[in-house]
């Protein structure tokens, strides 16, 4: 067997006296579409965070989290990239669309800025934004907020990171956008062989296409495994309860393509 993408072990997260996050214990495979549930405030932005080095100063760090596909530390940014909910404030509305991928693009790839441009408008086509050539000289405004977080993924993956990390990415999309978006980062994990760690709340959406699920609960990692035995028989009485409130899940077809 490869080692582990990345290995966490007893992490516990403090921002104040509370653990925002309990001794986990969790494998991420390389290349593996891992998804990351629970409700509100379960920690798994707080996990995701820790991953990504994004944790405010103040948070407390106990554990251990190790690299091994990597042998080394990742740099964020460059092996880890990141995608958040908030389509306001992950791109600067007085800055084009352009002018924010191609920065980021300028600042992981060290390339001069006429080729970071150039990088730039390959990666519009990549998450296939219409019009990508016109839409370098757009501004946030001016785009749907699907589209915005198209350009969002373009930023995140512009330095090919090992790691994507999308928090609750597609959870302020409707839901036709959700699954147009949810498509894009999965055929680009694909393509690129890239790790995807998917956090949200929607646990059809998570059982539509990861691999496995990590199910989160006050702090607390419930369970993980694979989708299909999380779904069909999950060992925890909060993840039944989950699937059970998802009338999706207890209907047909879904199930249907689950089980065995
Ligand atoms: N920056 C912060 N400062 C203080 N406490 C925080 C901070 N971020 C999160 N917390 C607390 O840590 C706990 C875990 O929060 P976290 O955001 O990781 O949960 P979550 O599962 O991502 O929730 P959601 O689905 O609402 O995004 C919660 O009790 C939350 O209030
Ligand atoms: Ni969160």
């Amino acid at each position: 067997m490869s080692p582990p993408f990345c290995s966490v072990r007893s992490l516990t997260v403090r921002y104040g006296r509370e653990a925002a996050l309990g001794a986990v214990d969790l494998d991420i495979v390389r290349g593996e579409r891992l998804a990351l549930i629970g409700e509100s405030g379960s920690g798994k932005s707080t996990l995701a965070r820790t991953l990504a080095g994004l944790l405010p100063e103040r948070a407390r760090i106990e554990g251990e989290i190790t690299w091994p596909a990597l042998g080394r530390a990742p740099v964020p940014g460059r092996d880890i990239g990141f995608v958040f909910q908030d389509l306001g404030t992950s791109l600067n509305p007085v800055l084009t669309i352009g002018e924010q991928v191609a920065e980021a693009a300028e600042r992981h790839l060290r390339l001069g800025w006429r080729q970071a441009c150039a990088h730039a408008e390959e990666l519009l086509e990549r998450v296939r934004l219409p019009q990508p050539a016109s839409a370098m000289r757009a501004f946030p405004h001016q785009l749907s907020g699907g589209q915005r977080q198209r350009v969002a993924i373009a930023a995140a993956i512009a330095a090919k990171p090992a790691l994507l990390i999308a928090d609750e990415a597609t959870s302020a999309l409707d839901v036709v956008v959700q699954a147009e978006i949810v498509d894009l980062l999965d055929g680009l994990v694909r393509e690129e062989g890239m790790t995807l760690l998917f956090i949200t709340h929607d646990i059809a959406i998570a059982s539509g296409f990861a691999d496995r699920i990590a199910v989160f609960r006050n702090g607390e990692l419930v369970e993980a495994g694979t989708i299909r035995s999380v779904l069909s028989s999950p060992a925890e009485s909060y993840t039944a309860a989950l699937i059970a409130s998802h009338r999706d899940l207890s209907t047909p077809p879904l199930i249907a393509e689950v089980a065995p």
